[in-house]
């Protein structure tokens, strides 16, 4: 007989990694060993995959063989292009991404490989692939005509520039850069978890990628970011308290609150936080971030909870001009660089993911002929 199960498998230990660790009562996370307060603000995106993917921050040679791969990667395969019109017309943004990453794979030249070598190719195409689909999938439903990346420009200047449809600042590149650096990866989350129990079946790197991306468009995981700005545009101003501690009394969850590994404040959040702040006043109207303030104070006199990763990107993405149903999308951009890592990891030194479980069911049942149930 099974021994009891932990539910959600809380504390559970189901994976060795070396891509990244928390320390969740220190609220410190590191990439690698770095310490992701060294990393964000001084670390491009593309450094920061780079070293998920590849295992170290790459010298300027490194750096530029790499660039040169996510651009020759920056392209989408015959399957994914003819299909955008219709799944833009039909899907919401992480049902398509989650269709467009599938057809991708058929359309990938390695996808019947798991070999090292090839993927590693498929993580920098994926890479460099999921801000493009992003865009291109905005631009298919609202009509907009986006210019191709422009090879000179990294992933988070490009990306702004598509989906905004105007040169984003120095400033907001770097901010973006920074939120994309923050997001790309944290330990045995949901969405990797799911990218690691496919990826050990040896099944290969586009079909895990499709499960981490259905798993992260849940609301208790990547979806709160979007949950978040919704919570912020449907309340007064003047209510934020009284709204919270009603949705609190009424047994709901605050989104972009909690979390199962920290136990102090998200390190993300500390860097989320201040970008917020910055480009609210900028915009000269912060109300959102005034109002997120106080809804961080109330729940954390209320319910000792701090914020997590989605509480502020959310006012972030909204400061830069991101539309709210593209919020989740955008994590999904960043995650991709840790996924793919996982799945490197995985394949690399594989065992199939088959826990067990706790039989709660009927016993000893009879069984009856059809007619006499
Ligand atoms: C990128 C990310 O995935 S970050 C997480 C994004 N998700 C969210 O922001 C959704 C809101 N937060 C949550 O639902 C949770 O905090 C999670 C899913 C992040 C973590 O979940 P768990 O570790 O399973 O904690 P669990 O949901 O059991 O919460 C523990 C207690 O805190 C309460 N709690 C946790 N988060 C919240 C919240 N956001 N608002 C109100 N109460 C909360 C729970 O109701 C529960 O209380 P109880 O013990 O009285 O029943
Ligand atoms: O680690 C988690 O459970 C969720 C999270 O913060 C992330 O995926 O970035």
């Amino acid at each position: 007989m099974a021994d009891k199960p932990t539910k959600g498998l809380a504390d559970v230990v189901a994976a060795s990694t070396a891509l990244s660790d928390i320390d969740g009562k220190a609220g410190r996370l590191f990439y690698r060993g770095y310490d992701i307060h060294d990393l964000a603000g001084r670390t491009t995106f593309e450094e920061t995959a780079h070293l998920l993917q590849h295992g170290s921050l790459p010298s300027r040679d490194q750096l530029a063989a790499y660039g040169a791969e996510l651009v020759r990667g920056r392209t989408l395969g015959g399957l994914v292009a003819s299909n955008i019109p219709e799944i833009a017309a039909k899907q919401e943004p992480m049902e398509a991404l989650r269709t467009l990453v599938s057809l991708a794979g058929a359309d990938d030249p390695d996808k019947d490989s798991n070999a090292a070598d090839a993927n590693l190719r498929k993580a920098a195409r994926l890479t460099a692939q999921q801000p493009l689909l992003v865009a291109r999938y905005h631009a298919a439903r609202t009509g907009a005509t986006i210019p191709d990346p422009d090879p000179e420009l990294s992933i988070a200047a490009n990306f702004l520039l598509q989906i905004t449809g105007r040169t984003p600042s120095q400033r907001e590149v770097e901010i973006f850069d920074t939120c994309l650096v923050l997001h790309a990866d944290h330990t045995m989350n949901a969405s990797t978890f799911a990218a690691r129990v496919c990826a050990a079946t040896l099944s290969d790197m586009h079909s895990a990628i499709v499960a981490a991306i259905g798993t992260l468009k849940g609301p208790l995981h990547g979806g709160a970011n979007e949950q978040v700005m919704r919570t912020l545009e449907a309340i007064d101003p003047s209510g934020v308290a009284q709204t919270v501690r009603d949705k609190l009394a009424a047994g709901e969850k605050i989104m972009g609150f909690g979390h199962r590994v920290y136990k102090t404040e998200d390190p993300r959040a500390t860097h989320l936080r201040k970008m917020s702040r910055e480009l609210g006043e900028a915009s000269g109207d912060d109300t959102y971030y005034w109002m997120s303030k106080e809804m961080e104070e109330v729940v954390f006199a209320e319910k000792g909870l701090y914020p997590n990763v989605d509480f502020y990107a959310a006012t972030v993405y909204h400061y830069l001009g991101i539309p709210t149903d593209l919020f989740t999308p955008v994590f999904s951009v960043s995650r991709m660089s840790g996924w793919t890592a996982h799945v490197i990891e995985q394949h690399a030194d594989n065992r199939l993911i088959r826990p067990d479980s706790e039989y709660i069911g009927e016993r000893d049942q009879k069984w009856k002929p059809i007619d006499e149930r």
